[in-house]
């Protein structure tokens, strides 16, 4: 039985990693997250990455027809019969961010999903923000602090994703709602998995350190991690957010290295952004509960939790599943984009006053 004024509603994620496709259910009513459904995971095949990898970058007017189709073509099969949903959150592919320059630019189009999946789509998330002079991500803060809220928290709190980017959310649960002032701050950290990914796959054709294994084994270049921490990124004051090649130099930086060393290098450097971003917290967070798929490098965790100065963990310790949770996030924003609510603030993207970005598609009938 669905709680009065909630929705069942699925959500769908294709993260920078381009590892593929994220789809969860949640029943909300864009407030308060009343149960979570099913979800499900469906990998890019080699050659779909290979076209999406290709697109990064691009902006519209250049020819992305391809990887718009893949997009499309993924999410209609993992959102297809997931579960019996009123509305669709559907995130779509980020090909390039630059909101102080060209804007930002998702693929995916949310019109043609409403069709084939005979549901309401919610989408183009970000553009909006952008256009308010945000950084139009992170948007997964309202939902951290609806979390906050269902997992009781009294005290400050952070959450740290650890995607292809690295972001971290502090959260005031006190407040009475997300756009409340200094219920959020939010903001990019840093690369995350995206330079070792790329590491790994150039070195030893692997998708990813799998584990931390080869971090395990290396050692730090304390003078690549300084260099990069030199970084005016880490100087700006949040919010702020980053694009999935900035930071391109730090692949650059570990190529003499030799491969244990480069990935030890490139986790340490992770760490230290993750680290940088807590001093920048209004206030010392309580915990860090980490989501994301960087929460299973062990080496990664270990570094992370030696550099903060308060108890790291996975999301999972507060009964929550760190796989799902950004697909989870943008069902949660598309109810709120539904109900007319915002899905950021100052404190989440630095946009001018809080805003409801996205766009709401619904099937034809008949
Ligand atoms: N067992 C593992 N060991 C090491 N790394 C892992 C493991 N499992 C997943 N990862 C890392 O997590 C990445 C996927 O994380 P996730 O799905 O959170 O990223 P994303 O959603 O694509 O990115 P973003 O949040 O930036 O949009 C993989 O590309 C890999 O680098
Ligand atoms: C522009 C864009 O797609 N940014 C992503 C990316 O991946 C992680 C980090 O960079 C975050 O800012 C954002 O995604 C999450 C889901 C967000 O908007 O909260």
């Amino acid at each position: 039985m669905l709680k009065a004024g909630a929705v069942r509603v699925a959500g769908a994620m294709s993260g920078t990693s381009l590892d593929g496709v994220d789809a969860a259910v949640i029943e909300t009513d864009g407030e308060a997250i009343f149960g979570f459904g099913p979800s499900r995971f469906l990998p890019y095949s080699a050659d779909q990455q290979a076209v999406l990898s290709a697109a990064l970058g691009k902006w519209p007017g250049e020819d992305v027809a391809q990887a718009a189709e893949i997009v499309e073509t993924v999410h209609a099969q993992a959102l297809a019969g997931l579960d019996e949903v009123a509305l669709v959150g559907f995130h779509g592919q980020t090909l390039a961010h630059e909101p102080r320059g060209r804007g930002t630019h998702q693929i995916g189009d949310g019109a043609v999903l409403a069709e084939v999946l005979g549901v309401p789509v919610v989408w183009d998330f970000r553009s909006t923000d952008v256009e308010m002079g945000g950084e139009g991500a992170p948007l997964a803060p309202f939902y951290h602090f609806a979390l906050a809220k269902w997992i009781g928290a009294e005290g400050p709190l952070a959450v740290l994703n650890l995607g292809g980017v690295g972001n971290l959310t502090w959260i005031d649960p006190s407040k009475a709602a997300p756009e409340v002032e200094g219920a959020l701050l939010a903001f990019d950290t840093g690369p995350a998995n995206a330079p070792i990914n790329d590491l790994m796959r150039a070195r030893r054709g692997l998708a990813c350190d799998e584990d931390g294994a080869l971090a395990a084994t290396g050692e730090v270049d304390a003078a690549v991690v300084t260099d990069f921490l030199s970084s005016p990124y880490f100087y700006r004051m949040p919010p702020k957010s980053l694009d999935r090649n900035d930071f391109r130099s730090l692949s650059q930086a570990v190529s003499r290295l030799a491969d244990g060393d480069a990935a030890a290098t490139l986790s340490a450097c992770v760490a230290a952004s993750v680290a940088q971003g807590l001093d920048q917290c209004p206030a010392p967070p309580e915990r860090l509960l980490v989501t994301g798929g960087g929460r299973h490098n062990r080496t990664l965790m270990a570094m992370i939790s030696a550099a903060a100065d308060m108890p790291v963990a996975p999301i999972e310790a507060v009964g929550l599943d760190g796989d799902m949770l950004e697909a989870q996030a943008f069902a949660f924003l598309a109810v709120r984009v539904a109900r007319g609510l915002p899905t950021s603030c100052p404190g989440t993207t630095g946009v001018r006053a809080a805003v409801g970005g996205g766009t709401l598609s619904k099937p034809r009938k008949g």
